[in-house]
């Protein structure tokens, strides 16, 4: 098979669905640049399409669904969905199927939808029809039943005076769908077997001529299965499927089925309806015990009421008592389509927005075009239900941001109307999702990191918000302060205010905080009785949140000792703190106005002194006063503490390593002079900046050219490190990222042990041919073979082979010496590498062989 032909297959029989180049490329092992060039060439043939942007996904095309029209396509009965797909196309003849919910969970929508799909698929041959049997209706009379679908012979009994085809011969070449199949008598289930085994059923009377048919069946109940259902009756029927109750499905989907039933009246009617957007989302919060059905006929009736009250108008308003409500205007014309995409997409759109957010973050993409990003992406998911909950939620949103942020903060939003109105619709958006998206930790951290302070405000306004899921909120952060962050991130230091009684401190807060049209402080009000390890504590809690706000602490208070307060915080925090004991208004606006002209900590003190009693500050005399290395990853502490272990295991230096989180060494190198590194050797990295402070840097990954290993080569060696060490150093350093590459990769081959071997194999190809291969190659190859082992063990690699032949010499060579290297791999996991594999793992390696 060609390699392109590989790769539609293999996004074909993907499941994941979401798929970027790079994981394709990853997953299929082959380079990003030859799969970008497949992929251009399929959506060429109109085989594969993208959606998404930053990054683009892929999968495969798809014919239109008769299922698509159905709510929960994309969402709740995707699963659902998928399986009756595969029941359809199951050889020869499909497979039977049973469906099970309450009442009015749309199991008859799904076995129509089923018969529909299968035509569309052109797995309905000789237009076999769709034919139905409720069984309920033969609740008293199971002899009827029984001959309504098996029919009968003349003679068979009382009144059979002719021949009668029974239902499975009508529906023959096509689909039956027995509804309520409880009620089918055991011995009627008996009967069915020959039907399921052989496609043969005897009609009533008759014991020598089987009929034979070709049905598929479709079984529907609402009731137990073990308690009717015979159990060998059961087990011919593979497939189950479970639909849920209207209440458990995602409420975007009840709204969008709420509003479907209203156009379906104004289809009936021919009537525009007016329908408050309370009414919508409160008939979409109730448990209905017959589910959609009886949300229906509650429409049906609510709809009849308004159209018995004005029967001449074309339009008609639905009552519903409350004031400010949004009426959504619903005609037959409405664009359930449009609806149902927003529905199926919300998901999808909001987790692209916040990987673009992610990325435009971490580029330091300038904050008006994160802004924009947000705004653009509102815009897209626009549509008349995005207004059905903006004026009532609204007026709420607008009320908790002014008693938050404004008030308290002194922060006053400068937001356009239409950027207001984005907002509330964001809100909304967030108040109704009941899901986090994927990697919304990864946003939170990088907002948290970036705008410290900001980040802080956002979280007291979503404590007052109070929302079920808080982490779907993370994504409109910048769109709130895109235009305060620079003004409240630009104070320097941590400010607290702490005050005994119920709102000292906080009114003072106010106060100061609004007359300085900035965050300066945050305020605790202490009872009476507090004492000063309560106090501490609360302190410290704010101090871990403000972490990242190294110039220093400013605490007035009112209370306790001052020296004991002093001590207690000074354990908390190792920044320059100012204590000062003696909280009034006047000081506290004195020392706001300070911070916010920028003046030096010592400036301030210095001013304090005039306040009353204030404690003394202390600053850092340098990082280290031993000799040190720093490491310093972007991706966090684990990394670097790692690394960290790598060096003390592997070098004989007697240097103190020093980890340090990312952000905090760009401001410290951005806030101190070379003295402050006096005793720094160097800094190890993940990512490359510039420092005017002339300190040797590496990036840790530029170890793995020639080049950069050199540079850390005589780094090391100049400072009298051994040279063996240096080169344990290097493969250990590449182990680690190989480890780091592939730990989220691996289903279930242990990253630890699977990378050993991988680099035994790398070592004998190297002695074989007597190379030495880059660090960048034997990177790419350890990722690349640990990939593939686990990929064969799960027979994933099966049949590709039979194309490969390898001509030349070298490729013969390369194929035979692989054999054996491979050898002790294959006889431990007992998998066979196979032609396609070894062709792969040439290509890699043919330009260094
Ligand atoms: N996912 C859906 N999207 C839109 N409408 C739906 C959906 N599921 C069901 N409905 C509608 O809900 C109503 C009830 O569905 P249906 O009759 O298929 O349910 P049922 O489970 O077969 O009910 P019962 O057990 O009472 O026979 C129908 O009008 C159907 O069109």
């Amino acid at each position: 098979m060609k390699a392109i032909e590989h790769l539609y297959r293999f996004l074909k029989e993907d499941k994941s669905e979401k798929l970027t180049t790079s994981q394709i490329a990853a997953k299929i092992g082959l380079s990003r640049s030859v799969v970008s060039g497949y992929l251009a060439q399929l959506y060429k043939k109109q085989l594969v399409e993208k959606y998404g942007t930053r990054p683009v996904y892929w999968r495969i095309k798809e014919k239109p669904s008769a299922f698509s029209q159905i709510i929960g396509y994309n969402g709740s009965l995707k699963k659902a969905i998928s399986a009756l797909k595969q029941a359809i196309l199951y050889p020869p003849n499909g497979l039977p199927i049973l469906i099970t919910g309450s009442s009015g969970t749309g199991k008859s929508l799904m076995a129509k939808k089923t018969y529909q799909e299968a035509v569309e698929l052109g797995k309905v041959k000789n237009k076999g029809k769709f034919v139905t049997l409720n069984t309920a209706d033969y609740a008293n009379n199971p002899e009827l039943l029984s001959s309504v679908l098996f029919g009968y012979k003349k003679g068979a009994f009382t009144g059979a005076e002719e021949d009668k085809l029974g239902l499975l011969d009508k529906a023959d070449n096509g689909y039956l769908f027995l509804d309520e199949v409880h009620r089918l008598s055991k011995s009627d289930q008996e009967k069915l077997f020959s039907l399921f085994d052989n496609g043969t059923f005897y009609p009533l009377g008759e014991v020598n001529q089987p009929h034979k048919v070709n049905i598929k069946l479709i079984f529907a109940t609402t009731e137990n299965l073990d308690k009717y259902l015979l159990k060998t009756f059961l087990r011919r029927i593979p497939l189950h499927i479970v639909l849920p109750d209207f209440i458990d499905r995602p409420i975007i989907e009840r709204i969008a089925i709420a509003i479907q039933c209203f156009k379906h009246e104004a289809v009936e009617t021919q009537r525009r309806f007016l329908v408050p957007d309370e009414l919508l989302v409160n008939l979409s919060s109730q448990s209905f015990p017959g589910n959609i059905g009886s949300l229906e006929n509650k429409i049906k009736l609510i709809c009849s009421q308004g159209y018995t009250t004005s029967p001449k108008k074309e339009t008609i308003p639905i009552e519903y008592p409350s004031s400010h409500n949004y009426l959504v205007p619903i005609d037959s014309e409405f664009n359930i389509t449009e609806l149902l995409q927003m529905t199926n997409h919300l998901e999808d759109s909001l987790q692209n927005l916040q990987n673009e957010l992610i990325e435009a973050i971490s580029k330091d993409f300038p904050i008006s075009d994160c802004k924009l990003i947000i705004l653009r992406a509102l815009r897209s998911l626009s549509h008349p239900l995005s207004t059905d909950m903006k004026e009532s939620i609204g007026k709420d949103i607008g009320k908790i941001i002014k008693t938050t942020i404004t008030d308290k903060y002194g922060l006053k939003l400068k937001l356009t109307q239409n950027e207001f109105k984005a907002l509330i619709f964001a809100f909304s958006l967030a108040s109704i999702q009941e899901h986090s998206l994927k990697h919304t930790n990864e946003l939170k951290k990088l907002l948290e990191q970036n705008y410290p302070r900001s980040f802080y405000v956002y979280q007291q306004l979503l404590a007052k918000i109070n929302p079920k899921v808080a982490d779907s909120y993370y994504l409109w952060f910048l769109l709130l302060f895109a235009d305060l962050i620079e003004k409240v991130e630009g104070i320097n230091y941590t400010c607290i205010l702490l005050a005994h009684g119920e709102s000292t401190a906080t009114s003072i807060q106010k106060i100061v905080n609004s007359l300085a049209g900035n965050y300066i402080f945050e305020a605790f009000d202490m009872p009476i009785d507090a004492t000063v390890d309560n106090i501490n504590k609360c302190v410290k809690e704010y101090l871990q949140i403000q972490k990242a706000n190294d110039h220093g602490i400013i605490l007035l208070f009112d209370m306790g000792s001052l020296n004991q307060m002093f001590v207690k915080i000074k354990h908390s925090s190792n920044k320059k703190l100012l204590v000062i004991n003696n909280l009034t208004t006047a000081s506290a606006l004195d020392v706001a106005i300070r911070v916010q002209r920028g003046e030096t900590f010592k400036e301030i003190t210095e001013k304090a002194k005039n306040y009353g009693n204030y404690m003394g500050v202390q600053y850092f005399e340098g990082l280290s006063d031993k000799d040190n290395i720093i490491v310093s990853c972007l991706s966090g502490a684990g990394m670097s503490q790692a690394i960290k272990d790598i060096i003390n295991k592997t070098l004989s230096t007697n240097k103190q390593i020093i980890t340090m989180d990312y952000r905090k060494l760009r401001e410290l190198i951005d806030n101190n002079d070379k003295s402050f590194f006096k005793n720094t050797q160097l800094i190890i990295t993940t990512t490359d900046f510039n420092i005017n402070l002339d300190l040797p840097l590496i990036n840790i990954y530029n170890i793995l050219d020639q080049k950069g290993f050199a540079d850390l080569k005589n780094y090391l060696l100049n400072s009298g490190e051994k040279s063996k060490n240096v080169d344990n150093l290097l493969e250990r350093f590449l182990k680690f990222l190989t480890i780091q590459g592939i730990k989220e990769r691996l289903q279930f081959l242990n990253p630890n042990t699977v990378i050993n071997e991988v680099q035994t194999v790398v070592a004998k190809y190297q002695t074989y041919y007597g190379v030495k291969f880059s660090g960048k190659i034997k990177l790419n190859l350890y990722m690349h073979l640990s990939l593939m082992i686990e990929r064969i063990l799960l027979s994933e690699s099966k049949e590709k082979s039979n194309d490969i032949i390898f001509k030349n010499d070298k490729e013969k060579e390369f194929a035979s010496i692989s054999s054996t290297i491979f050898k002790p791999i294959e006889m431990k996991y007992n998998i066979k590498i196979n032609k396609f594999e070894i062709s792969l793992i040439f290509e890699l390696l043919e330009d260094y062989l």
